[in-house]
This record gives C-alpha cells, sequence and structure tokens, in this order.
C-alpha cells in the first residue's frame, strides 16, 4: 500500500478508539493536564460534529489519584495503586465531562476489566452499551477498572485495552496519543539519531526490536506495548497510528489524513480483515432457515435479520452465539451473533417484532440478528 493512499483513507474512517496514555495527561506527574484536555476535548468535539464517532481510552487514573493523595512517588502495593486509581478516576472523569460540556458533548465513563471482554454476554453488552452510546452522539471515557482488578487479569496497560476496544466495537482507526512522535528505530531518549518509522504492517517482527519500554515512570509499556496493540487492532480490521498527543491539532490533522507519527497497518485489507475476526471469534452453534424476503433483505439491502423472516431456529444456542443462516435450498448465506437464546428464538421466528414481549415477557433487540453482528457469505 502507497503511503498517501493509506494516509488518505484514514480520513474516510468513521470510528476511530484513541488511547491517552499516562505520560501525556499528567503535568510531568502532577496531577491532570486539564489544558490538554480541554484541546483533545475540543478536538473530538470538532469531529463529532462531522459524524465521526470517537471512544476515548484514558488512562491517568493512577497519576491523578497520587497526585490528590500527595504521593511523590508510584506505589507499590496493589491496594495503594487501588486506592489511588479510585481517588484519581472520579477526578479525571469529572474534567473529561467538564470539557466536553464546553461543546455541549455528553461523556461516558466505561470501566473495563479482563472478564468483561472475555465472557461473552458481558462482551456483547459492554458492545451494545458502547454502540448505544455512540449513536446518542456521547463520548465514552473508557479505562481499565483499576480498583477491582487483579495482578493475574490486569491488562496493565492502556495500549492493550485501546486495542481490545477497537475489536469490540470493530473501529477503524486506534490512534494512540503518547509523549513520543511515533514509533522510532530506537528509544529516541537513548538514542538522539533514531529515526521515525512512518509506515509498516503492523506484523512486521523488526519492529518489536525498534520498540522498548517506558521510561517516564508514569506510563506502563512504553513502545512494545503500542506495537503489540497494532496488531491486535489489525486483527478486526483496525489500523493504528502512533503519535506526539502534544503536536498542535493533532487529532484533526491524523484524522484529515496527514502524514504524522506512525502509521501501522493490518496486513490483509481491513474488510477482510473485519470480517475475519467476526468469523473467526466462535464455533457456528446453530442454524436459523430464512425465507426468501429476509435473504433478499440480508442480501441485497444489508439489513439486520428480523424474526419475522426466519421459518426455523434449530440447535441449541445461547444468546452472543455464532448462528449460521441458511436459505430456502439450505445454502449458507450468513453468519452471526444471535440475539436470543435457541428456545427464545423458536418462540419468536416467524413472528413481527413488536410482538417479542408478549411472547417472551421481556425483549432484547428487535432484531435475531443486528446487522453489525452479521457477515454475508
Ligand atoms: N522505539 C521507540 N520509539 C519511540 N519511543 C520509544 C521507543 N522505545 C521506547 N520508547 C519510549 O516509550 C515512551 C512512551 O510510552 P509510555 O511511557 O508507556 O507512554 P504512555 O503512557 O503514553 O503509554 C516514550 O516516552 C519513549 O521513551
Ligand atoms: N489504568 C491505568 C493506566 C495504566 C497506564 O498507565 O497505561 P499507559 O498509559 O498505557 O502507560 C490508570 O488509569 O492509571
Amino acid at each position: 500500500m502507497d503511503p498517501i493512499s493509506s494516509r488518505q483513507q484514514l480520513s474516510t474512517s468513521k470510528r476511530w478508539v484513541i488511547k491517552i496514555g499516562s505520560a501525556l495527561l499528567t503535568d510531568n506527574g502532577r496531577g491532570v493536564n486539564r489544558a490538554a484536555i480541554y484541546n483533545w476535548a475540543g478536538q473530538i468535539s470538532a469531529l463529532r460534529r462531522q459524524g465521526i464517532e470517537v471512544l476515548l481510552v484514558s488512562s491517568g487514573a493512577v497519576a491523578a489519584g497520587m497526585d490528590r493523595l500527595g504521593w511523590r512517588r508510584r506505589p507499590e502495593s496493589m491496594h495503594q495503586l487501588q486506592a489511588a486509581a479510585a481517588v484519581g478516576q472520579s477526578h479525571l472523569v469529572q474534567v473529561y465531562e467538564h470539557a466536553f460540556g464546553q461543546h455541549d458533548i455528553r461523556t461516558a465513563q466505561i470501566l473495563l476489566d479482563h472478564d468483561d471482554l472475555s465472557n461473552r454476554t458481558r462482551y456483547l453488552n459492554a458492545r451494545s452499551t458502547i454502540r448505544t452510546l455512540l449513536s446518542l452522539g456521547a463520548v465514552p471515557v473508557i479505562n481499565e477498572n483499576d480498583t477491582v482488578v487483579t495482578e493475574e487479569i490486569r491488562f496493565g496497560d492502556n495500549d492493550t485495552l485501546g486495542a481490545l476496544v477497537a475489536n469490540l466495537v470493530e473501529a477503524d482507526v486506534l490512534l494512540i496519543l503518547t509523549d513520543a512522535d511515533g514509533l522510532f528505530t530506537a528509544d529516541p531518549r537513548d538514542n538522539p539519531a533514531a529515526e521515525l518509522v512512518r509506515e509498516a504492517v503492523a506484523t512486521d517482527p523488526r519492529l518489536a526490536a525498534m520498540a522498548g519500554d517506558s521510561r517516564s515512570g508514569l506510563g506502563r509499556g512504553g513502545m512494545a506495548t503500542k506495537v503489540r496493540a497494532a496488531q491486535l487492532a489489525a486483527r478486526s480490521g483496525a489500523r493504528t497510528v502512533i503519535v506526539g498527543g502534544t503536536n498542535e491539532s493533532v487529532i484533526e490533522r491524523v484524522v484529515a489524513g496527514e502524514d504524522l507519527g506512525t502509521l501501522l497497518l493490518p496486513e490483509a485489507d481491513p474488510l477482510t480483515a473485519r470480517k475475519r475476526w467476526l468469523a473467526g471469534q466462535l464455533q457456528v452453534r446453530g442454524r436459523l432457515r430464512l425465507d426468501a424476503g429476509a435473504e433478499r433483505a440480508l442480501r441485497e439491502q444489508g439489513k439486520s435479520l428480523l424474526p419475522v423472516g426466519v421459518v426455523a431456529a434449530e440447535g441449541r444456542f445461547h444468546r452472543g452465539e455464532l448462528v449460521s443462516c441458511v436459505n430456502e435450498a439450505g445454502e449458507e448465506v450468513a453468519r452471526g451473533l444471535v440475539n436470543y437464546d435457541s428456545g427464545e428464538a423458536q418462540k419468536i421466528c416467524g413472528q413481527p417484532s413488536e410482538r417479542i414481549v408478549e411472547l417472551l415477557g421481556y425483549r432484547d433487540g428487535d432484531e435475531l440478528i443486528h446487522r453489525d453482528n452479521l457477515i454475508l457469505l
């Protein structure tokens, strides 16, 4: 892919996860850098007004908490870190809420842990809630749920969390703002002759050798976790840009396709990667037989699958599992993550969505499979 076209593709991307690291968010370790947050909030608000969806993954809870508690050095003990995160997180979201409030944009705090992303039901709930927030025009502000995680299940660095969020919402781009201007051929703090890597394939093995640890004492993973995050994000087709967060209008410029920082690309074309990602996540657990109208709605109109167009639900599956959709001739036309258990699907198939509450006593969406969770084959 030539650099110009891949940068230009960024300017057509509609869903961005922007990760802001601890090293940037804190004012040299003295609490939260309000001016910087106000500046990013202004840029992100401008993007929202253009219809671009933005999710923020923000670090800084521990650093903000340390400042508020008057601690000068990052504590070693897990409980002290968790206490600092609890104090700092509420301050951090208050600053975001106020900063975005100036542009009439609501923020929504989301704290995630490992289980939220590995348990299917919780994964889907997180996904639906975040999608709903985006459709409402809110900016989700996401961090690790530091106060409850244990050492064994921590993401630890928010680069990894940013990538997993990009997978969760199938973002087009993961934009990592940090205190370096991108990935250099060596850590520029040690090697002033190091050169900026402008563009690479995320899985290029040479990158890992270039990327070192964090030095600031504030950030966690350094460039090593950013390169790994780009590889994770690429699995669902997201491109990653690593860039210096203090550059003027940096977010707007990267979104406009300007050649700033390091662009790390998925190996396959993004759409193929994304479909492979969705399809490869799970085993097929059941089968929905579609009538001809439903087949057309899926194939020709890109619609969601409604119960009314399903003739039969076969197999045993749970909400959130992958099912196959077959046409009247028995050919597989699509696969998707189903919104109802097999017993429920049997009760509502052939019925209009308005009857779901009457038939089941509750409703978990009008669709059996939402189009965002559906891959045509
Ligand atoms: N090859 C490299 N290119 C650029 N920065 C690097 C490289 N290797 C290590 N680093 C370090 O990574 C740091 C950024 O990571 P980190 O401190 O974890 O920040 P954040 O909190 O934003 O995640 C830089 O300040 C830099 O010292
Ligand atoms: N969840 C932690 C963030 C961990 C961290 O510092 O991550 P990173 O900014 O990626 O180096 C916090 O809010 O303090």
